[in-house]
């Protein structure tokens, strides 16, 4: 199906046959439709500086980034924000909660890539419409009072939505990237770098040392011009584990040895383990025996680990996306339902 905002604009781009281009607000002309109150900012700010305090071990709560695989509808995600920003509350002095906002995912191969680029789920990719919807739903889950975090995937994305965010992650498919490593270098947040497909964590340590130095790379400015971009080099980045084609990397060996590559590397961050993905095998029904283990490894040690993230929606399970679709189940991979992911909460922070 061609874009819809192809039917309406045209074609910028006439130098190829492979290509057509069509143009979009500038991040500058979003951020002005779109605002982040000066309140929001400040508590965004304050959000930001939490985390850092978690990964640096200065806050000894476990840091807990949980939502859906990705967003598809945000109805459902408001709905899933509301349950969890009471019980952030409820739960604020053991665990600093952060709700997973992904709009954009990386494909192994090809699929549906997300609110942001096909936000009428329709393969219409209609961008512009993405780009609107995805910000203004960042900025009313932030609005409930929670800490955002998603997937910087499209570097040329990532102006469009920074300011709504408290927390990024680099996924495993793109940690090897130096376009990826130089927009987190210029990244005022906290950022995880995913250790690889492969399991391997060279890629993830390479990645945090790279994205903490400046950097001069080729982008795009608020006002949609090509641009030289300068970046400061990020401190406040960190690795996740999330297992590899090998099996899991969250038991006590595989963590020793990523705290070991740690030190290695003068890398200070605690990591954080994604109980997702690799790590469950895609189950989610495994995610909390993934939790429990860490929690366990934390009862005796907690200079290495200082969060995990999971994969949860309103409903256990996923679905295809088609006529039919059901409430607040995922359409990417498997979650695990709210109320299990409640009860594995207040363990959490029982624990
Ligand atoms: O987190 C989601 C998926 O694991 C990731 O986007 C890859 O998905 P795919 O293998 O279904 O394309
Ligand atoms: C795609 C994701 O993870 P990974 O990069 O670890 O596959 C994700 O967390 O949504």
């Amino acid at each position: 199906m061609t874009a819809s905002v192809a039917t309406v604009n045209q074609d910028l781009d006439t130098s190829s046959h492979a290509r057509r281009a069509f143009r979009l607000s500038t991040p500058a002309a979003l951020r002005k439709a779109l605002p982040v109150s000066a309140p929001l900012a400040a508590q965004i700010q304050e959000h930001r500086a939490a985390i850092r305090a978690v990964l640096s071990g200065n806050d000894d709560r476990l840091l807990v980034i949980t939502g859906p695989c990705s967003l598809h509808d945000p109805e459902a995600a408001l709905d899933y924000g509301r349950r969890l920003a009471a019980l952030a509350d409820a739960l604020g002095d053991r665990l600093l909660i952060v709700m997973r906002a992904y709009v954009e995912k990386p494909r192994t191969t090809v699929g549906w890539k997300g609110l942001l680029h096909d936000p009428h789920l329709d393969e219409s990719n209609d961008l512009e419409a993405g780009l609107r919807v995805s910000r203004r739903l960042l900025i009313q889950l932030a609005e409930l009072g929670l800490p955002i975090a998603t997937e910087v995937l499209s570097p040329a994305a990532a102006n469009y939505l920074e300011d709504t965010l408290s927390w990024a992650a680099i996924g495993a498919r793109t940690t090897e990237s130096q376009t990826h490593r130089e927009l987190v270098s210029g990244l005022d947040m906290p950022v995880g770098f995913k250790n690889g497909t492969d399991g391997e964590l060279g890629a993830a340590l390479d990645a945090i040392q790279a994205a903490s130095r400046p950097h001069s790379h080729f982008g795009m400015s608020a006002t949609g011009e090509a641009a030289l971009v300068v970046t400061n080099g990020n401190p406040d980045t960190h690795l996740i584990l999330r297992g590899g084609r090998a099996g899991p990397n969250y038991d006590t060996n595989s963590v020793a040895v990523a705290a070991k590559a740690l030190r290695t590397a003068g890398i200070a961050s605690r990591l954080i383990v994604d109980c997702s993905h690799a790590n469950s095998g895609k189950d989610p029904l495994r995610q909390p025996q993934v939790a429990d283990q860490v929690i366990a490894q934390r009862r005796v040690d907690t200079s290495t680990i200082a969060g995990v993230m999971l994969e949860s929606h309103l409903e256990t399970g996923k679905q295809s996306l088609g006529p039919n679709m059901r409430y607040g189940v995922s359409v990417t991979d498997a979650c695990l339902g709210w109320a299990p992911t409640e009860q594995l909460l207040r363990q959490l922070a029982a624990g």
